[in-house]
């Protein structure tokens, strides 16, 4: 039977002074989840997962790991380990002497050290490059040491604070294919920190959206992206219309609208935008309320019936793709 690896946030509170960065959240993280944390800037995403990597204290709540109480446990004895945004690579120490720092302190002898540190550069494929420095080496090579480094501890939990940030577009795809593979190969929990709605959604199995310090919804990415519950996350993650309704506000992805005849729809609106997108064209109107509204239309439809700037239309859904959002 494999270990109980579970990571349970439980009213997990941070305070600096009189800001509150952390408001008593609470999450179960299921062994083995590629979790990701996401949300706008300074809603408390860092202060999370430092306090899970206990490189911040806990004001409040705790943190539990297989039922245990880490809280307080410093960050090397909890059974996490934390990669930086900036990778933080000493850069008067070799790769191999970077990646087996951890080892050093904890007193173990050379020849350990090395065989470890190359293990954990053979699961990055960075062998032939542990005698370089960091400053020799490119930025998703930088990644690769900052990786092998974290993972040599062994760590139940790794928490990524941004890993991505620091690559340019193409390299960002490419090494993010890399962290889901090595994700999936170790077994072990990720939570991953990013801006990113694109990144959560390629990456995480769960994603957990923060606003103003607390969760404003978790749970399977997917069913968070197809039923948004508040008009914030809805609009944060993309792809979505939030529409003023008599009855109260929905949100409908932009790829499940549908252009009919004015009165065959449930919405009259009136062009303002086509931008053709290459795959598809997105369609803006303005519809009652003058509330603007997008539709994602497959090149395929719209060229099959152009349509004019200006040009009156319906626009209809069906009844299960409209979510009624809450506040
Ligand atoms: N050391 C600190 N002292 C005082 N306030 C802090 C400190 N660190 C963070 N904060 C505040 O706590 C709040 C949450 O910050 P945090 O860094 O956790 O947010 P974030 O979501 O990770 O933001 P970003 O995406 O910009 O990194 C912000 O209002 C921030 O200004």
């Amino acid at each position: 039977m494999s270990r109980n690896l579970d990571l349970e946030l439980v009213s997990l509170t941070k305070r600096y002074g009189n800001t509150v960065a952390v408001d008593a959240i609470s999450y179960h993280f299921g062994t083995g989840t590629y979790a990701c944390l996401l949300g706008p800037s300074g809603c408390g995403k860092s202060s999370t997962l430092r306090m899970i990597a206990g490189h911040e204290s806990v004001s409040e709540g705790s943190v539990l790991l297989g039922h245990r109480d880490i809280s307080h446990r410093p960050p090397a004895k909890r059974g996490t380990a934390m990669m930086f945004q900036n990778y933080a690579l000493f850069p008067h120490l070799s790769v191999a002497d970077n990646v087996a720092f951890s080892l050093k302190m904890q007193g173990k002898d050379a020849a350990h050290r090395k065989t470890r540190a190359m293990e954990m550069l053979e699961l990055v494929d960075m062998v032939a490059l542990a005698d370089r420095l960091p400053a020799q080496l490119s930025g998703g090579q930088q990644q690769r040491a900052a990786l092998a480094r974290a993972l040599i501890t062994q760590p139940d939990v790794l928490l990524l604070d941004e890993p991505l940030s620091a690559l340019d577009p193409f390299l960002r795809i490419r090494m993010r294919a890399e962290l889901k593979k090595l994700q999936r190969e170790l077994g072990i929990t990720f939570i991953h920190v990013t801006h990113g709605q694109d990144e959560a959604l390629a990456l995480a199995d769960e994603i957990v959206v923060m606003n103003n310090a607390r969760i404003e919804q978790a749970g399977q990415t997917r069913q968070v992206f197809d039923a948004p519950k508040t008009a914030f996350v809805a609009r944060f993650l993309g792809s979505h219309n939030v529409v003023a309704m008599p009855e109260g506000a929905i949100a409908i992805r932009s790829d499940a609208l549908e252009l009919k005849a004015p009165e065959a729809a449930k919405l009259p609106g009136t062009i303002t935008n086509i931008e053709y997108q290459g795959t598809h064209v997105a369609l803006t109107a303005v519809i009652p309320g003058d509330q603007e509204v997008t539709a994602l239309l497959s090149d395929k439809d719209f060229f099959g019936n152009p349509r004019e700037l200006g040009e009156a239309i319906g626009l209809d859904w069906e009844a299960g793709a409209a979510h009624a959002l809450a506040g």
